[in-house]
């Protein structure tokens, strides 16, 4: 997984920030992460943590109000960050598409699935119509649409939540990228769909190499389906690693703490706790460490120092002055 050649997406220090009335935040904060080739990495934290703002700027998919710096972000090592709007445009969706959790706002309500398909398959990749009618209908079949032929003549509406789902995933993969971003894909499908559409994207990973950043609050989900998983709290990764590593041996106190709260058939965790406290609102960011006011772990040097991302381990890196040892959710008990 080492060298630029094998990774499909490279992030280093990307920062949002949002100016208000409060004055400046930083809403993601220096996140740096690889992606390899053909890898699922899951990108986990609470609610209001920054993934999807952080995932949004990788897109440029954000609003002018909030402003994105990075020290480097390339795609299958080509740099891009330095791009201007107008050149990154004709790489997004071609080079790296995204699904998002309700379909129904992405889909366009008046047109037949299989010409969104076809017309993006047209605009992305220069085929004829015939070509992309054909290709919409293969992309369809891939997707495990049944009866893809009539289907294809088929509105939003007239498709279920998790065919809708599919129908999506179908129109991102239409311009051939190699990476997919999915914002909480399965979190409006019940449990079933939910699985479906997971063992789908496990399936295109397979077939067709696709790496994936896959954004969840749901660490059931990711030990299904990732192979690493990165962890966000208040704008600021604070673990990165390899899946199994990240849930069975969590060295910062934030993951095993989410690790804790993790129903234990979905995990092989114990049901132990919640994590106390709330995350911390908009312009009243702690010092140091973000997660100190709500750690049980935390020292003086915690409010005061930003605790930087080190390496523990071979694959994993983690942001704390006092983390966890190796004993298995030691010290979440
Ligand atoms: N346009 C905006 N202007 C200012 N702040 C914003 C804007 N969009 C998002 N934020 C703030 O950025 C923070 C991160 O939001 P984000 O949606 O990325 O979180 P998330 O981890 O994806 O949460 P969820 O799981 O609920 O989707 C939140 O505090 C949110 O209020």
């Amino acid at each position: 997984m080492s060298g630029a050649g094998s990774h499909a997406l490279e992030v280093e220090g990307l920062t949002v920030t949002a100016s208000g009335p409060l004055g400046e935040r930083r809403i993601v904060d220096d996140l740096s992460f690889q992606l390899a080739r053909g890898e699922i990495l899951g990108l986990v934290g609470e609610s209001g943590s920054g993934k999807t703002v952080a995932c949004r700027a990788l897109m440029r998919l954000l609003p002018p109000a909030l402003a994105v710096s990075a020290d480097a972000i390339r795609l299958k090592g080509r740099e891009v960050a330095n791009l201007s709007d107008a050149q990154f445009a004709p790489l997004r969706g071609r080079e790296i598409g995204m699904v998002f959790q309700n379909p129904a706002s992405h889909l366009d309500p008046v047109m037949r699935i299989g010409e969104q398909i076809a017309e993006t398959v047209r605009l992305t990749r220069g085929l004829g119509r015939r070509d992309a009618r054909l290709e919409s209908v293969e992309l369809l079949r891939q997707v495990g649409i049944p009866d893809p032929e009539q289907r294809a003549g088929a509105f939003p509406h007239e498709f279920s939540g998790g065919m809708r789902q599919r129908a999506m995933i179908a129109v991102a993969l239409a311009s051939d990228p190699d990476i997919l971003i999915a914002d909480e894909p399965t979190t409006a499908l019940d449990v079933t769909v939910q699985a479906q559409i997971l063992r789908l994207l496990l399936d295109l990973r397979d077939r067709r190499g696709l790496a994936i950043v896959f954004i969840t609050h749901d660490l059931g989900v990711v030990s299904q389906l990732c192979d690493r998983i990165a962890v966000l709290y208040a704008g600021r990764l604070c673990e990165i690693g390899p899946k199994r590593d990240i849930l069975m041996r969590p060295r910062h106190p934030y993951t095993a703490g989410l690790v804790a709260c993790q129903p234990a058939q979905s995990t092989g965790a114990r049901r132990l706790r919640t994590i106390e406290g709330q995350p911390p609102g908009a312009g009243e960011m702690p010092s140091g460490c973000r997660f100190h006011p709500r750690c049980p772990r935390a020292g003086e040097d915690c409010g005061t120092r930003q605790p930087p991302l080190v390496a523990m381990g071979a694959e994993r890196r983690a942001a704390c002055h006092h983390p966890l040892g190796h004993g298995i959710l030691e010290g979440t008990a």
